[in-house]
């Protein structure tokens, strides 16, 4: 059964609570732009691809079941006030300022035809909103194909290990996945030897949610702390040597520097000592050209609660408890927290950017030109081969 993060129909969303995972299946009903806002902000949903889905729906589905003017200008406004709301919930991944934006072009160019109505305005934000998730999914697709060839080109043939940081797949996206993706691709060629997946404190976006997909997805996987995965770098003997690290991405600058889940720049700079390939997996709703460097991203901080406990089933020392969650605290009382969700990563360490027409690789001068890659939105540029736009 394929996992789904999202269920959408028009009139309902649903989305699977992730703080309840890998425990519990449990879904959330969203019924408004409010709801959306609070399940982004609380992580309940979570992933850059999906809380621009989730944002955008959660104000179709109030769109669709609520009272709304029939006048094309207010509805116009209405939808434009709300998705500046819903842009507050989380402040670093671009793929939710990167939908408001388009869907406010959406709605003001369908309010601005004389004969538009209300309904007009509502169904062409609502089958825009619906279409995030169809496109998202075809992206990862893409993602998952040129992010393989591109790993089995560099390995010269054979199977290959390769190392993902947080949660890129199902419960991050529409479906599939961006660096999860990658390995899903790799694992249905044939290519995959062995996904190692780090933990990823202290949300544990690895040890809660991407071990949860690919044991779901039966793909030979093993769980890491994230202090080891630098150092599976070095111990792994040449037969089993880490090929590439593929990570997801939370907004691509225009220079290459890429803002992703805390602890990505510290695997960046290790993959550089060891001579491993280094790879973001991000479709180009997440490629902001408008931003410059990595200095201009908007670090995300979390409460340091989130930190210094721990939330879980009961363990009798032979199974779990789940009707007995407990909430543990694992620091002491007192001690000052700080929390960034993500870091940035210097567009100099990453090897290769990998998007849904093929992979961007440096120039000979060492630098990322991701304005084909976008310009490509008007689809002037076919879909490349492996190797580079
Ligand atoms: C394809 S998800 C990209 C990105 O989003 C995650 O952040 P979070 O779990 O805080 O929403 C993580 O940084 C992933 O790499």
């Amino acid at each position: 059964m394929v996992l789904e993060a999202i269920r959408y129909k028009p009139g309902s969303l649903q989305i699977l609570n992730q703080l309840k995972l890998p425990h519990q299946e449990e879904y959330d009903e969203v019924k408004n732009s409010t709801d959306g806002w609070h399940a982004i902000k609380e992580m309940r949903t979570r992933g850059a691809p999906a809380i621009a889905i989730v944002a955008a729906l959660s104000l179709a589905v109030e769109l669709q079941t609520g009272a709304v003017s029939d006048q094309a200008e207010e509805v116009s406004a209405f939808i434009i006030e709300k998705l500046d709301y819903l842009v507050t919930s989380r402040p670093t991944a671009v793929n939710l300022a990167d939908a408001a934006r388009k869907l406010k072009k959406i709605v003001e160019s369908a309010a601005k035809h004389a004969s538009s109505t209300g309904d007009a305005v509502k169904k062409a934000y609502c089958d825009a909103a619906a279409q995030m998730l169809i496109s998202d999914v075809a992206d990862n697709q893409g993602i998952g194909k040129y992010g393989a060839a591109w790993i089995e080109q560099q390995a010269g043939g054979g199977q290959v290990s390769v190392l993902t940081h947080c949660n890129t797949g199902s419960l991050a996206t529409a479906g599939y996945g961006t660096a999860l993706g990658v390995i899903r691709s790799l694992h249905a060629n044939g290519s995959l030897k062995r996904a190692f997946c780090t933990e990823t404190r202290p949300y544990n976006q690895g040890s809660r949610l991407t071990a949860f997909e690919l044991v779901h997805d039966n793909i030979p996987a093993t769980l890491v702390t994230d202090s080891m995965a630098s150092a599976l770098l070095r111990l792994r003997g040449p037969t089993e040597r880490i090929a590439a690290i593929v990570v997801g991405a939370d907004r691509v600058a225009a220079n290459g520097d890429t803002a992703n889940k805390i602890g990505t720049y510290q695997l960046a700079i290790t993959a550089k000592h060891h001579g491993v390939k280094f790879l973001v997996a991000a479709p180009r709703t997440t490629i902001d050209l408008h931003t410059k460097s990595g200095a201009d991203i908007t670090i995300e901080e979390r409460p340091g609660k989130e930190m210094t406990f721990i939330k879980g089933p009961r363990y009798d020392g032979v199974d779990l408890d789940l009707s007995q969650v407990e909430t543990v605290s694992i620091a002491a009382k007192g001690i000052d927290v700080w929390n960034p969700a993500f870091d940035v990563t210097p567009a100099e360490l990453i090897d290769g950017i990998i998007t849904e027409l093929g992979v961007v690789e440096k120039s000979a001068e060492g630098v990322f030109d991701l304005s084909l890659a976008m310009e490509a939105h008007n689809e002037t540029v076919k879909p490349t081969s492996v190797g580079g736009l």
